[in-house]
This record gives structure tokens, sequence and C-alpha cells, in this order.
């Protein structure tokens, strides 16, 4: 069941904790439920740097072989679910690094998206761009007042794949996917109630959590092959998408992100993000 000999297996209550020393995410197996609950731990936003995108990869990977019942995703900062890709990462790359980068963004993707247990995301801060790619992977949305989701790609100037708006269509009607994408709208979270990008909203973590788990649950007396099935059926010609292009995708991406115009967009960005920061 644990699969590297670093694991540490620690007991919290009634549930197990398994990480690594300097893993940046934590599984934590809720003895009673069965349920894992996936926190990504990289301060100080969760942005998904190549080590975050492995390390999350590794451990949807051990949820799928730990026969839990379902996963929920979540963040250890107390206001942001997940700041989206480390811009650093795309900003001035070093060659081979943002190819692994690109490379684990997909494995993460095709793993949550096509993941065969329940998946549920407990939003506990905000969520753009990649952020809201996870949220959007999994099957069911819990959010926290006062925060924003939604992929706002357009507005550094960069064009969200196909395969984040295939996530992004699982969620929401086809006219209002395409006008957010092409706005790069952030929603506030009653705004991403009332479209349907969430499903409930919960005034605390934990509250978030028992929701998530309520969802998972509601399987319960479902065939779980039958549910896992019908589930990958409904993905299949998303997830064969990127399976078949998954080289194309990347040699576009890197011909894209390496533009003089979007490196130029990506540098500014993230001076008014430092420049923010400090004010
Ligand atoms: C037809 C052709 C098709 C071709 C398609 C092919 C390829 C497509 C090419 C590219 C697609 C790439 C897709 C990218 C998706 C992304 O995820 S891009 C990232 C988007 N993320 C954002 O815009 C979020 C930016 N951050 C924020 O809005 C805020 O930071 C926050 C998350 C709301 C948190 O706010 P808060 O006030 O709490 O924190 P600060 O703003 O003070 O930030 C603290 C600290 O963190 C740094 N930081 C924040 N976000 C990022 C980030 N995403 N990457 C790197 N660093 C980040 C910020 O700069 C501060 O740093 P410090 O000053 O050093 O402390």
């Amino acid at each position: 069941m644990l699969r590297s000999s670093l694991l540490t297996l620690t007991r919290i209550g009634s549930n197990r904790l398994m990480s690594t020393a300097a893993k940046l995410t934590t599984v934590e197996v809720n003895d009673k439920t069965g349920i894992a609950t996936l926190t990504m731990c990289r301060p100080p936003v969760n942005g998904l740097n190549l080590e975050l995108l492995k390390d999350l990869s590794q451990s949807i990977d051990e949820i799928e072989s730990n026969k839990s019942r379902g996963l929920i995703l979540t963040s250890s900062n107390p206001t942001i679910f997940s700041a989206g890709l480390d811009i650093l990462e795309m900003y001035k790359p070093d060659k081979e690094r943002i190819r692994a980068f690109w490379t684990s963004l997909q494995d993460v993707w095709l793993a949550l998206y096509g993941s065969s247990v329940p998946t549920a995301a407990a939003i506990n801060g905000h969520s753009p761009a990649g952020g809201c790619l996870l949220a959007t992977s999994c099957e069911y949305r819990v959010m926290l007042p006062k925060f924003t989701i939604g992929l706002n790609e357009t507005q550094l100037g960069i064009v969200a794949p196909k395969w984040f708006m295939s996530s992004f269509l699982s969620v929401l009607p086809r006219r209002i996917a395409e006008r957010a994408l092409n706005q790069g709208r952030m929603f506030t979270t009653e705004e991403a109630l009332q479209v349907g990008l969430i499903d409930e909203v919960a005034n605390t973590k934990e509250e978030a959590i028992e929701k998530c788990s309520a969802f998972i649950g509601s399987f319960a007396k479902v065939n779980p092959l039958a549910r896992a099935l019908t589930k990958q059926q409904f993905r299949a010609a998303d997830l064969q998408q990127l399976e078949n292009e998954r080289v194309q995708d990347l040699e576009k991406f890197l011909f894209f992100v390496n533009q003089p115009a979007v490196q130029k967009g990506l540098g500014l960005y993230l001076e008014s993000l430092k420049k923010k920061a400090k004010n």
C-alpha cells in the first residue's frame, strides 16, 4: 500500500497521516469513512511548480492504490486553495525543467480527472487558473465564502489549452464557459454557486470537508466498479484527446510560452503581483 521507503505513517485521532518528510502534499485517510484528504502545502500560495505537481501525482496514485473510498482535495493555506501554475516556472524558463513541468501538469490532470475513486474539492481559498483546473477536475466542489475562482488566463495574455476547457465544460454550460474563458473571468463564491461552477458553500474548511465526504458517501450503495466505469465513459473522450496529443500539446505550450510578447506579459504580471504584495 505504501510505496516509498521514506514514507511515514502517523495516527491523528481516527485519521492516518501518510506523508514524506520533504513532501509538498499530505494524504490523510479517515479510518471511519475510508476517505482520503489530499492537502497541498506549498507556501506561500500553493503555486503549482514541478515539485508540487510531482507530489500531487504521487499522492493521487497512492490514494488510487490504497483502496480509499474517495479523494478530497484541499489546501493547508487558510486563504488560498492554489494560485495556479507557478509563473516562475514559465518566466525565463530552464529548457529541460519547463518540459518536465508541463508533462507533470498533464500527468496530474489525467490522474485527477480520470480518477477511478469519487473526487471532491474543498476550496478553502482563492482558486485562479490552475487552481480552478484542479477543482473542476474533481466531481464536486464546496467553497468557502468571500473567495474567487475561475480561469483567468486571457487576463495574463495566455491561452487555456483544450484540456483546461474540458474540465471547465464538464461543470459549466458551454455558453457560460466560453464567455467566462474569453473574459478571463474570476467568479466570487456566490457567483460561482449561481452558475454551477461550485456545488455548495460552507462556512469553514471542516464543514467543506464534511460536505465533500457526504457527497462521496452518496455512492456508498453503488457498485464501485460500475460507478468508476460510468464516470470514465463520461470522461473518456477528453482524456483520450490529451493522451493522443500529449507531445503536440507540450510543443504548443513551449512555442507559445517562449514568444517574446508572452514572456513580456508574464514578467509584467509577476512584477504587479510583487508590487501588490509589498503594499
Ligand atoms: C491556439 C493556441 C493554444 C496554445 C495553448 C498552449 C499553451 C498555453 C500556454 C500557456 C497556458 C499556461 C496556463 C497557465 C495557467 C495558470 O495557472 S497561470 C497562473 C495564474 N495565477 C494567477 O493569476 C494568480 C496570481 N496570484 C494572485 O492572484 C494572488 O497572489 C492570490 C492567489 C489571490 C493570493 O493573494 P495574496 O494577497 O494572498 O498573496 P500575494 O498576491 O501577496 O502573493 C504572495 C506571493 O506569492 C506570489 N505569487 C502569487 N501567485 C503566484 C503565481 N501564480 N506564481 C508565482 N508566484 C505567485 C506573489 O508574487 C507574492 O510573492 P512575493 O512578493 O515574493 O511574496
